[in-house]
């Protein structure tokens, strides 16, 4: 691995500098010998990102997307490290599984590939998967989810979360009441689900699962992470539990803070997504929570789907919709652009905060000698019409396809590698 020696790059507190990056580490510009030179002048150098929630679909649905090709995405989207969610086949349930998701992933990733373990076996929500073994294992798993379904038998989840907490990892809960909704429930509860003739997700069906699982937080003294928040009632609870000081986090997705209902009118299967795409008032909530911190972090919650999973009635296709690569785009547009959030900002929603969320040691740190070399490096005026064919993903369910956006990451460097350049 060649030194690296980046010159110019300004950082998020306003200040330049030149970088040097030798053996993983950034290091003195003076210390580095024989360096491939990056011209940073004009760009901005962030610590690298981390997405407390992507789904690599591997090993099970290789044809969706793999580990090699989810983090490529995440390296040209500017990430360094991304959580695998456990809804593999086989389910991440057991230290073997967790394991082995860690050794394949050492293999062939392009980012730092964290090892979410379910919280129940199969996802079945009713016997606890091996908690303590995985949190053993040589993937050291700190987080539970069994996202994709939500834990919906109260004293599961509260033995979820007084178990976790022995060993201080987090219970990542999908907010979803399935028992609100009908079985076919696949967009947002409003007048257009009634124009369209589909059936909705009322706000409620994730605000009562949130504030359930908050007061199980406060009994157990357990950890609660809170996936994809999408409603302004949902931020209300949030709020009203980190003012009683229980120990949640929350997580907004991109396409949560820049899609809307509307999208769904064309009946473009790619807009289905769990939770749905909310109205404006939503939108505005999780935009305004994000800013002030009510909203700790930015999820992507990249769900890539093969055709034939797509292509069917609005009703009965899978929902989710891949991210990885639009989400610091995102951001830039509707909250860095719209004057919301500053890049100190950004750096503590989409790095630092995802970092603490399960303790990691070397992500989400400060760009400076000695630490880590994770980083990724911006340009904030640049823009693009994506092109979902131009994905490293191997699905091509991203919603942004046609828009006019930030185009910002000019290169990724991942524990003192190249992963990204363009
Ligand atoms: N978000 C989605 O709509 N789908 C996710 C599961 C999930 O995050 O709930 C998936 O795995 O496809
Ligand atoms: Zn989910
Ligand atoms: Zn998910």
């Amino acid at each position: 691995m060649r030194d690296l020696l980046i010159t110019g790059a300004q950082l998020a507190d306003g200040t330049s500098a030149d970088l040097g990056v030798s053996n993983g580490h950034f290091v003195a510009p003076s210390d580095v010998t024989d360096a491939e030179r990056i011209d940073a002048d004009g760009l901005l150098a962030l610590p690298g990102l981390v997405d407390p929630h992507t789904h690599l679909r591997e090993p099970g649905r290789e044809d969706a997307e793999t580990i090699a090709t989810g983090t490529l995405a995440a390296a040209r989207g500017g990430y360094t490290a991304v959580h695998a969610m456990a809804n593999l086949d086989p389910v991440t349930d057991t230290a073997e599984a967790a394991e082995y998701l860690a050794a394949l992933a050492a293999r062939t990733a392009n980012a730092e590939v964290i090892v979410i373990g379910s919280v129940t076996k199969g996802l079945a929500g009713e016997q606890l998967s091996e908690m303590g073994l995985m949190n053993r294992s040589a993937a050291a798993v700190r987080m539970f989810s069994d996202d994709g379904r939500c834990v919906m038998d109260p004293l599961v989840m509260r033995r979820a979360l007084t178990y976790a907490k022995t060993f201080d990892a987090v219970i990542a809960q999908h907010s979803q009441d399935t028992r609100l909704a009908g079985p076919t429930a696949c967009c947002h509860e409003s007048e257009i689900s009634g124009r369209l003739g589909l059936a909705g997700w009322p706000a409620q069906a994730e605000s009562a699962i949130i504030a359930r699982d908050v007061e199980l937080a406060q009994l157990s003294g357990g950890r609660l992470h809170v996936c994809h928040i999408s409603t302004a009632e949902g931020v209300e609870v949030i709020r009203w539990a980190k003012a009683r000081g229980v120990n949640v986090t929350a997580e907004v997705t991109p396409h949560h803070l820049y899609l809307g209902t509307r999208e769904v009118e064309s009946y473009d299967t790619t807009f289905k997504v769990n939770p749905p795409l909310r109205t404006d008032e939503h939108i505005e909530a999780v935009r305004a929570a994000l800013a002030d911190g009510t909203i700790d972090m930015v999820g992507t919650d990249h769900a890539p789907h093969a055709p034939q999973d797509k292509d069917h009635p609005f009703d009965i296709a899978l929902p989710g919709m891949i991210g990885l690569e639009q989400s610091l785009a995102v951001v830039i547009e509707v909250m860095v652009d719209a004057g919301r959030l500053d890049w100190p900002g950004v750096v503590d929603r989409m790095s630092a905060a995802p970092a603490r969320l399960t303790r990691l040691a070397t992500q989400g740190r400060p760009i400076a000698e000695g630490e880590p070399a994770n980083l990724v490096l911006v340009d904030p005026s640049a823009r693009a019409v994506v092109d979902r064919d131009a994905s490293a993903s191997k699905s091509r369910n991203n919603p942004y396809h046609g828009r006019d956006l930030p185009d910002p990451v000019v290169a990724t460097v991942w524990a003192g590698k190249v992963t990204h350049r363009r």
